[in-house]
């Protein structure tokens, strides 16, 4: 289907600012300070999921002042959509992960079932200990599992339709630099 550019520009015009740059900004570094504290001896290899984790990743990952590796993982349960599905593997894993600390970097915890799969397969994959850093957390009693959350929060969110920072509105504005809702969702 098209895609209505002019509905593309007024999403971003008409939303409201939950969490402007500078608010952004600082989260991102209390996250890098408390993943610092925690794994600084762990020589990590952490996943980035695609594509929702890459703003987070090119953020965060300077921030991060001890030895680790960088790979990536591509997941996707919504695709363009407002609502998610099935979760769709594009690309798993690749690197032996026997025995080796993981940090998974990823933009949202919305119901956290993208999230709950990646980490199994990671643990399934032999690693030692698997860990999650999100930038918000979407706060709402549908989680995978009660009570979820990532080990690492950046900024817990109101329950609805978000951009920016690497979340999509039907595949744009993941660009914004502040987190946004759109409006009416
Ligand atoms: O907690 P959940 O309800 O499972 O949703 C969170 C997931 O949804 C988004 O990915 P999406 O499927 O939209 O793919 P994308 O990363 O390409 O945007 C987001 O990046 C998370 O990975
Ligand atoms: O609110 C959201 N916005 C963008 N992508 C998402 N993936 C899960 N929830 C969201």
């Amino acid at each position: 289907m098209p895609v209505d550019m002019d509905e593309i520009i007024r999403a971003r015009e008409e939303a409201d600012c939950l969490a402007d740059a500078t608010t952004v900004d600082a989260a991102l570094a209390r996250m890098a300070a408390e993943i610092t504290a925690q794994l600084a001896g762990s020589n990590p290899m952490v996943y980035t999921v695609m594509n929702g984790g890459l703003i987070l990743a090119g953020r965060i990952l300077p921030r991060l002042p001890f030895p680790l590796e960088v790979s990536y993982l591509h997941a996707t349960r919504y695709g363009h959509a407002l609502k998610g599905t099935q979760l769709d593997w594009r690309v798993r894993p690749t690197s032996d992960l026997r025995g080796r600390t993981v940090l998974v970097l990823d933009d949202i915890l919305d119901e956290g079932h993208t999230l709950h799969a990646i980490l199994q397969y990671l643990r399934a994959e032999g690693a030692k200990e698997v860990l999650a850093a999100v930038l918000a957390h979407k706060v709402h009693d549908r989680k995978a599992y009660p009570g979820m959350r990532a080990d690492f929060t950046g900024i817990d969110v109101a329950d609805r339709f978000l951009f920016g920072c690497g979340m999509d509105y039907k595949g744009y504005w993941r660009n914004a630099p502040g987190i946004y809702a759109v409006k009416g969702l």
